[in-house]
C-alpha cells in the first residue's frame, strides 16, 4: 500500500472512530434526558407502561452485541484517558452528570448540574454522589501531578447540602506526595458562590507497583492493543 493510500485508510478509520464516538456521546444525551424525565415524570400511569414497553424494544438491538467484563469499549482509547463510560465523566454514560473537569496549572476544575436523578434529601443532592464526584476530582488531579493511583481512602465533609438542577464548581489538587501514596484535597461549591464551599474531600491514593497494575488491568490492556494492532 502507498504512503498516501494508507495515510487516507487511517483517516478513514479515524473518521469512523469520531463519528463513533459522537454517536455513544449522542446516545449518552439520550439517555441521561430519560433517566432525568423518568425520575422528574408525573405522567399518567398507563405513559409509563407505555414507556416501559418502547424503552424495552429501543434497548434490545443494543444488547446483541456487547463486551465482556475484561474487554474495553471499542471507542475508548485507555492508555489516552478517553473513557466514554466512566459513570462520573462518561459522555456515554447513563449514570454520569457528566462531570467535565480540566485543569489550570495545578488546580483541576470540574462543572457539572445535579438533576432530580441524584436526589438524596428532598432537592438536594445525594451524599454517596457528592462522594463519587470528589473522588474523581481528586483522581483527576492525582493522575494529572504525573503520579496516578488508586484511592485506597477518601474522607468526605458535608458541611452544607448540594443543590439540585443548581450550577457547581468543583475543585482539586495534589497536596502531598510520599513514596507511593499522593494526598489530594478538594471541594464542591455553587458555582456562583465559589467561595462557600458545601462538601470537602480528603483523599489518600496509592500508585499500583507495575505486577498489580498487571494482574489488576493487564487482561484489559492487553486486550485493547490486540484489537488495535488487528
Ligand atoms: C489526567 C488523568 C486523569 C485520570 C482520572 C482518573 C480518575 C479515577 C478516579 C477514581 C479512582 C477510584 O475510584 S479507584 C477505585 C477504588 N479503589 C480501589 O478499588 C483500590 C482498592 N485497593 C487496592 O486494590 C490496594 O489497596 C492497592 C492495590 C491500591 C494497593 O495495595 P498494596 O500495594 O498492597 O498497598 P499497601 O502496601 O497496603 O499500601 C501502600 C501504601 O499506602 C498506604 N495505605 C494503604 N491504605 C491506606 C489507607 N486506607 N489510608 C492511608 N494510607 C494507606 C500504606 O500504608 C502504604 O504506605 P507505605 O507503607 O508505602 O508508606
Amino acid at each position: 500500500m502507498s504512503d498516501s493510500e494508507n495515510g487516507r485508510r487511517l483517516h478513514a478509520v479515524d473518521d469512523g472512530l469520531l463519528r463513533r464516538r459522537a454517536a455513544i456521546s449522542d446516545l449518552g444525551d439520550a439517555l441521561r434526558l430519560l433517566v432525568e424525565h423518568a425520575a422528574a415524570t408525573e405522567a399518567p400511569t398507563e405513559e409509563l407502561r407505555r414507556a416501559a414497553e418502547r424503552i424495552r424494544q429501543a434497548a434490545a438491538p443494543l444488547g446483541e452485541r456487547v463486551r465482556g467484563r475484561h474487554d474495553s469499549p471499542t471507542a475508548d482509547d485507555m492508555l489516552a484517558g478517553v473513557r466514554l463510560y466512566n459513570p462520573v465523566t462518561g459522555a456515554g454514560s447513563a449514570l454520569a452528570p457528566p462531570l467535565e473537569i480540566h485543569s489550570d496549572g495545578d488546580l483541576s476544575i470540574g462543572a457539572c448540574t445535579l438533576g432530580l436523578a441524584f436526589e438524596g434529601p428532598p432537592s438536594f443532592a445525594h451524599g454517596g454522589v457528592s462522594a463519587m464526584l470528589l473522588d474523581q476530582m481528586l483522581g483527576y488531579a492525582v493522575g494529572h501531578s504525573g503520579n496516578p493511583g488508586m484511592t485506597v481512602r477518601l474522607d468526605t465533609g458535608y458541611r452544607k447540602p448540594v443543590p439540585l438542577l443548581t450550577p457547581l464548581r468543583l475543585t482539586a489538587q495534589v497536596t502531598g506526595i510520599e513514596g507511593r501514596r499522593v494526598t489530594a484535597t478538594g471541594i464542591i461549591a455553587v458555582a456562583a458562590e465559589p467561595g462557600e464551599i458545601l462538601v470537602e474531600a480528603t483523599g489518600v491514593f496509592v500508585a499500583l507497583r507495575a505486577e498489580q497494575a498487571r494482574r489488576l488491568f493487564g487482561q484489559a490492556i492487553g486486550r485493547m492493543r490486540q484489537s488495535r494492532a488487528g
